[in-house]
């Protein structure tokens, strides 16, 4: 019967039991598809004179989800005749999960996320930021890095003016937007100074950016690289622990030429690709709604199929999105319900899900053991 028979109370029959086990294997996630006990994510069962109670803990952050995961649960243990009342508890219970070999985890930083995109310009800064806000209103608590030491775009995305402040004059205290807790490169230079930096410099500074910021108790960092797969790339993705990496392309030949070697790179340094996002996928005019594959039609979802990794979705390109960005407010926050920010969220939870059920990394769980040889 599996974990369901550990989790039960006293005072319930056998058959019961079997009943609700068989009945709970029909309850679903629906992101990652496994049901719930395979899962790991029923923590609490209790059955009282025909009082069902249930604790439901997600390995990722889905609060949006809950409804159904619910409705789904009641319709099926609702068929059981004991059962007169079903009370269902969710939660959210992210834990740290195996980064590449060789890198240890970093304090208060449970998992990385690095956002990675072949060429310049296809809107991974744009994507990152929906990402980190779709993870936060769904129930994590999310950082996000600026990493992209030569156009640090999210400042100006997340409307961020004031610069880090520092108390103890060696670290730095993270930003707060919405919600995340935000560095950037771009909040301690001014907004039109140019980044003249050559590759060793770039790299110690964005690690420095990264150990050096007062983060507090992150489920996960979403790390904006800088374009390119480039000595920085690499020695980036060699130091810091990368739980797994997203990779941004636009639908055309030649940005899908650039993010095929960036995935490539990852597969290098041992970072599982969690997916592919194809941005600016297709144009719908404002003024008559007919859609147009200006770049190409499928090309993210194509590469995918074709390096054997998740297809993470399509995000159109619309002029709101890029508005929305520019104010300092992005799509997802500024317009939550809309059909954009249901795509955003949608790919934070495929995302996160399959971080959610990587092996767990216990580095952080078990204290360090010294034997002193007194
Ligand atoms: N789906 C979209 N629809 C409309 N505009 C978009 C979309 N995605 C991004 N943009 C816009 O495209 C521009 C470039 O996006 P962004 O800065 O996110 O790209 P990037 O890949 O991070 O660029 P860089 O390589 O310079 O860092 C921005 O003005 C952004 O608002």
């Amino acid at each position: 019967m599996g974990i369901l028979n550990t989790l039960f109370g006293n005072g319930i029959s056998a058959e019961l039991q079997e009943t609700i086990s068989q009945k709970l294997k029909a309850c679903t996630d629906p992101t990652s598809k496994q049901d719930l006990e395979s899962l790991k994510a029923l923590s609490a069962l209790q059955f009282k004179k025909g009082v069902l109670k249930l604790t439901v803990s997600l390995p990722y952050p889905c609060k949006s989800l809950w409804p159904n995961i619910e409705q789904n649960i009641k319709h099926e243990l609702s068929q059981i005749d004991e059962i007169e009342t079903i009370e269902i508890e969710f939660e959210t219970k992210i834990v740290s999960h195996d980064a590449q070999k060789g890198v240890s985890p970093l304090p208060n930083i449970k998992n990385i996320i690095a956002i990675a995109s072949g060429k310049g310009g296809v809107g991974k800064s744009t994507t990152s930021v929906n990402i980190a806000l779709a993870l936060q209103q769904e129930g994590a608590n999310v950082g996000l890095l600026d990493a992209d030491i030569y156009g640090p775009s999210i400042p100006t995305m997340l409307n961020i003016k004031e610069k880090p402040l520092s108390e103890d004059g060696k670290s730095m205290q993270p930003l707060p937007a919405y919600g995340l807790q935000v560095m950037s490169i771009g909040a301690l230079i001014e907004e039109d100074s140019p980044m003249i930096w050559r590759g060793p410099i770039v790299t110690q500074t964005l690690t420095q950016l990264l150990k050096e910021t007062n983060w507090s108790d992150l489920d996960y960092l979403v790390i904006d690289l800088p374009p390119g797969t480039g000595d920085v790339q690499l020695t980036l993705s060699q130091q810091i622990p990368v739980t797994g990496a997203v990779i941004v392309t636009t639908p055309q030949q030649v940005s899908l030429i650039d993010a095929k070697k960036g995935l490539k790179m990852f597969e290098k340094v041992e970072i599982p690709v969690l997916g592919i996002i194809e941005n600016m996928s297709t144009h719908i005019c404002s003024n008559c709604g007919h859609e147009e594959a200006i770049f190409g039609a499928h090309g993210g979802e194509e590469m995918a199929k074709q390096y054997k990794v998740d297809f993470l979705g399509a995000l159109p390109l619309d002029k709101r999105i890029r508005e929305e960005a520019d104010q300092g407010k992005p799509t997802v926050t500024a317009e939550p319900s809309s059909e954009i920010a249901q795509k955003y969220r949608h790919m934070a939870h495929k995302i996160s899900a399959q971080i959610g059920i990587k092996k767990r990394n216990y580095a952080n769980v078990f204290p360090n053991i010294v034997i002193q040889n007194n």
